[in-house]
């Protein structure tokens, strides 16, 4: 927006890392449900004066974002959460026409006890829910859910052959290594405004399971057999399209996922030369460097 002294400001501000921990105790079971949100929230409004001038009227205070986004009722779904908070944002001030909600959700569980579950026990598992919702004034949305940090690991089924070959080449062809990566994937929703999100209760919740069970499923393959890898790259791709076949609601996903290293380790002396041979059993393993591969996977659709 051209502005004072014809300079162009793009600006926004927001309040990041805003901490809740939400307790339900609504269930008719005595059960309770828990959710630990850090979320970050980004305006983009019509406020030059503040940067033109030292007029701070049409500043929403990000102190105020922070108090909104403590303000959580019935029990919802991260991205329900994020949608409203957008939406609010939104429609309350008529000098904000985008918001951008963040949300990282901590993977609380509910712990089993002599396989039972606990009306109000939960631990810690270990991948985070993440969301990303755009909103704007007219109800238009953009909604991007995701997994951070799903570490998986196979000790065999993965090869890597017949990759190009030159001077630098030392790795050898193998049909048999470990294959560990930590999965970070995020997802487009093809729901294209706040009005078109399914009304049906937690939807997105139950989406976030499915959609990890598929990525999990493609990885591992049927438990007995497991299923070949000929590279991280054919893995992704698989896991990718698994989720856009199963899911025609999902527009498109991206898939990150390093190659962690597990090297045989060869140990051996003058006087002991096979000390240690490499029987596809020890290995070392290494945080980097590491193969860094990603993708972005969405349909192809016919202009015809
Ligand atoms: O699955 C793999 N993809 C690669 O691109 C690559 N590069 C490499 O050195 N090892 C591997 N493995």
């Amino acid at each position: 927006m051209a502005g004072e002294g014809g300079l162009r400001v793009e600006q926004r501000h927001g309040k990041a890392r805003v901490r809740v921990g939400r307790v339900w105790r609504q269930g008719g079971d005595g059960s309770h449900h828990f959710v630990e949100w850090n979320v970050s929230i980004s305006l983009l409004s019509h406020c030059l004066s503040s940067y033109h001038r030292d007029d701070n009227s049409d500043i929403v205070a990000t102190d105020t974002m922070k108090n909104t986004a403590k303000e959580c009722g019935d029990r919802l779904s991260v991205e329900e959460f994020a949608i409203l908070l957008g939406n609010h944002f939104c429609s309350f001030y008529p000098q904000v026409y985008t918001a951008i909600v963040n949300i990282i959700e901590k993977p609380w569980e509910r712990v089993c006890i002599d396989g039972k579950p606990h009306l109000h026990g939960f631990k810690l598992g270990s991948e985070n829910h993440t969301v990303e919702a755009t909103v704007q004034k007219s109800g238009a949305l953009a909604l991007t859910s995701g997994v951070a940090g799903l570490a998986l690991l196979k000790t065999t089924q993965s090869g890597f052959e017949k990759f190009v070959r030159d001077k630098y080449t030392i790795l050898p062809d193998t049909r048999e290594r470990m294959l560990a990566t930590e999965v970070n994937a995020s997802w487009r929703y093809s729901y294209e405004s706040v009005a078109s999100i399914p009304k049906k209760e937690l939807y997105f919740s139950e989406k976030f399971m499915e959609v990890k069970k598929v990525l999990m499923d493609t990885f591992f393959g049927p438990p007995e057999t497991g299923v070949y890898s000929p590279s991280v790259q054919r893995t992704l791709y698989l896991m990718g399209s698994a989720v856009l076949r199963r899911f025609p609601d999902v527009a498109s996903i991206h898939l990150k996922m390093p190659n962690i290293h597990f090297l045989p380790v060869n140990l051996s002396t003058k006087e002991n030369p096979s000390m240690v041979k490499f029987k596809d059993d020890v290995y070392l393993p290494t945080d980097e460097p590491h193969g860094s591969i990603e993708a972005t996977l969405s349909r192809i659709t016919s202009k015809m």
